[in-house]
């Protein structure tokens, strides 16, 4: 069953703020963030529900493309998912493992997308189920430049997930498959989604404060 935005789970409304108070913040970035978003805990078991949409939907082995630096505690975290899980007849999901390097962010501006990606990685994609594996969708521009670029390899099928949809005014249309949750349009950080390269150490996913902002600017 395809999945729908009123599948995702809204994060989007003031209520949906936690006080820096109500969880363990790293201490090095007390006053860098102003509220928690999402809750690792509560992360985690959205992903183990977003692996079972996968795993249940496959159809064969799947290519799942990492896309670095920001995905990867996604594509950890879902890869170990899928592969406790088993299909209803009692099969497992064969996995590959690829890994994509997008940049497109300097402060919290997005400075046009850079793909590093190989000619001789691509030509493997031929025939092959991709899943590509991404940590947040916001103008949409990413993804589609990606996807452009992939299905030139002739892929049997390509399907995304991103663990965060930005609910902007932006957005140039592109809609995943698989989403863990719709966010507000504020710049958040965490849970490996970096502001110059801080914040991939902090587990939950938050709201960069103006400090933050300011002592972590390039
Ligand atoms: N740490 C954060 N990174 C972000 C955020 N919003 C976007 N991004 C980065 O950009 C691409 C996607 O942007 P798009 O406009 O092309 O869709 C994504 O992969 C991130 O690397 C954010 O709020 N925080
Ligand atoms: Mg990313």
């Amino acid at each position: 069953m395809p999945m729908e935005p009123k599948d995702w789970i809204d994060v989007t409304t003031e209520k949906n703020h936690y006080s820096l108070d109500h969880f363990v913040i790293p201490k090095h970035y007390e006053q860098d963030v102003s509220s928690i978003l999402i809750p690792h805990g509560v992360i985690m078991d959205r992903i183990q529900k977003l692996a079972r949409l996968i795993v249940d939907d496959a159809t064969g082995p799947l290519v799942v493309c990492c896309i670095l630096k920001g995905g990867h505690q996604y594509f950890a975290d879902l890869v170990n998912y899928i592969k406790a899980l088993t299909k209803s007849n009692g099969m497992s999901v064969p996995l590959s493992l690829e890994f994509i390097r997008v940049k497109s962010y300097k402060n919290d501006q997005s400075e046009g997308v850079t793909i590093s990606l190989s000619e001789s990685e691509c030509k493997d994609f031929a025939g092959k189920n991709l899943l590509i594996v991404e940590d947040i969708i916001d103008t949409g521009n990413t993804m589609v430049k990606l996807l452009e670029r992939l299905k030139q390899y002739n892929p049997k099928s390509v399907k995304v997930t991103s663990l965060l949809v930005k609910k902007t005014s932006r957005s140039n249309g592109y809609v995943p498959d698989y989403v863990g949750f719709a966010i507000p349009d504020a710049f958040v950080v965490g849970y490996a989604l970096d502001y110059n390269e801080y914040f991939r150490d902090l587990d939950h996913i938050c709201v960069i404060s103006d400090h933050g902002k300011q002592a972590y600017a390039i």
